[in-house]
């Protein structure tokens, strides 16, 4: 069975996510709270406020693997389709990391088809998150290197946890690989063209107080008020009109957008052609090998 109908046949049963009514969330949700499972996403939807929190839990590190980009993008899908949703804050089921980035096991010692399928899932699911109808907040309860760093930009506001340990950033030159143009594209949209540079060339990971300073996040809270942050700072996109603040959102992104549908192939055969080479694939191993070295 392909990968995307594997996950959508692992969506829960009775979740909303399958059309089905969803029970009341067991905790924290507001009235009428509905929750969804799937295997590394969890959702939990406040149709009252027309908010969903979509909670990343693939442990240990919330790697973004083909299984993980994929099943994240169908419950993105399913909550566009959900008239009741207007608004995602995206966050850590767990605190501590919010995503490690993409897994590096899809990048090391595959066959280019895989890598191939890969990086088609990632484009789409950045492509499906940057184009997003909905107000996208990220609730950054956790280290947000890399891809996490990307997920997190993509979004319409971020606020990050203050904790000097989540550091945020595009790191890749650190580990020897470098962020293509769309991840540049997106954080230059963000933050502008020289902090970028440096960024990227530094592959630096920035603290919270940094992160805030350079603009990379809009707010730093306490720990424990980083979701509550992210859902009061959602009432206010919330309140603008829908179809201005979508119209407005496409004018801001659409030229981004447009430069990775234009080059979308040619991007997936750079991207094999590169992650493929010798050198690289030994540097990726060197570093995959110094994290696993931590623990045993
Ligand atoms: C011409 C066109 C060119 C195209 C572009 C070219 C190149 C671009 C290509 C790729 C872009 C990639 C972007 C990325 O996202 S790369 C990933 C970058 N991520 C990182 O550098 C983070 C690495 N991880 C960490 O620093 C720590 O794990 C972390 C701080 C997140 C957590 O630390 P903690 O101590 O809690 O946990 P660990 O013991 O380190 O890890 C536990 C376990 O998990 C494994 N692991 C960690 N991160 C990853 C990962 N990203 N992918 C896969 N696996 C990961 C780690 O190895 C441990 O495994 P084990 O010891 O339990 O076996």
């Amino acid at each position: 069975m392909a990968l995307v109908a594997r996950v959508r046949a692992l969506l829960l049963p009775g979740s909303r996510l399958r059309g089905a009514t969803l029970g009341r969330a067991a905790n924290g949700g507001g009235a009428g709270a509905r929750r969804a499972l799937s295997h590394r996403v969890l959702v939990e939807a406040d149709p009252a406020a027309g908010v969903a929190v979509v909670k990343f839990r693939n442990p240990p590190v919330n790697s973004l693997s083909l299984e993980m980009l994929t099943e994240l993008g169908i419950c993105l899908e399913k909550l566009e389709n959900d008239k009741t949703v207007r608004g995602i804050v995206l966050t850590a089921d767990r605190p501590g990391i919010f995503s490690a980035g993409l897994d590096l096991t899809e990048m090391c010692g595959r066959n280019p088809a895989h890598y191939a399928e890969f990086w088609k899932a990632v484009q789409e699911l950045w492509l499906r998150l940057y184009q997003s109808n909905m107000a996208l907040g990220a609730a950054i309860n956790g280290t947000c290197p890399a891809g996490g760093c990307l997920l997190s930009l993509t979004c319409d506001y971020r606020i990050l946890a203050d904790n000097p340990k989540y550091t945020i950033g595009l790191n890749e030159t650190q580990l020897g690989i470098f962020a293509p143009f769309w991840f540049k594209d997106t954080m230059v949209n963000t933050i502008g063209h020289r902090a970028t540079e440096r960024a990227l060339q530094l592959g630096l990971l920035f603290t919270p107080a940094e992160a805030l300073q350079v603009g990379l996040v809009d707010q730093v809270v306490p720990e424990d008020q980083v979701q509550s942050t992210a859902l009061s700072v959602m009432s206010q996109w919330l309140a603008i009109p829908d179809h201005a603040r979508q119209l407005t959102k496409t004018m801001m992104r659409k030229a981004t957008v447009d430069q990775l549908l234009k080059h979308r192939e040619a991007d997936i055969q750079n991207f094999v052609s590169f992650i493929s080479r010798d050198s690289i694939q030994k540097v990726l191993q060197v570093y995959l090998q110094k994290l696993r070295k931590k623990n045993h």
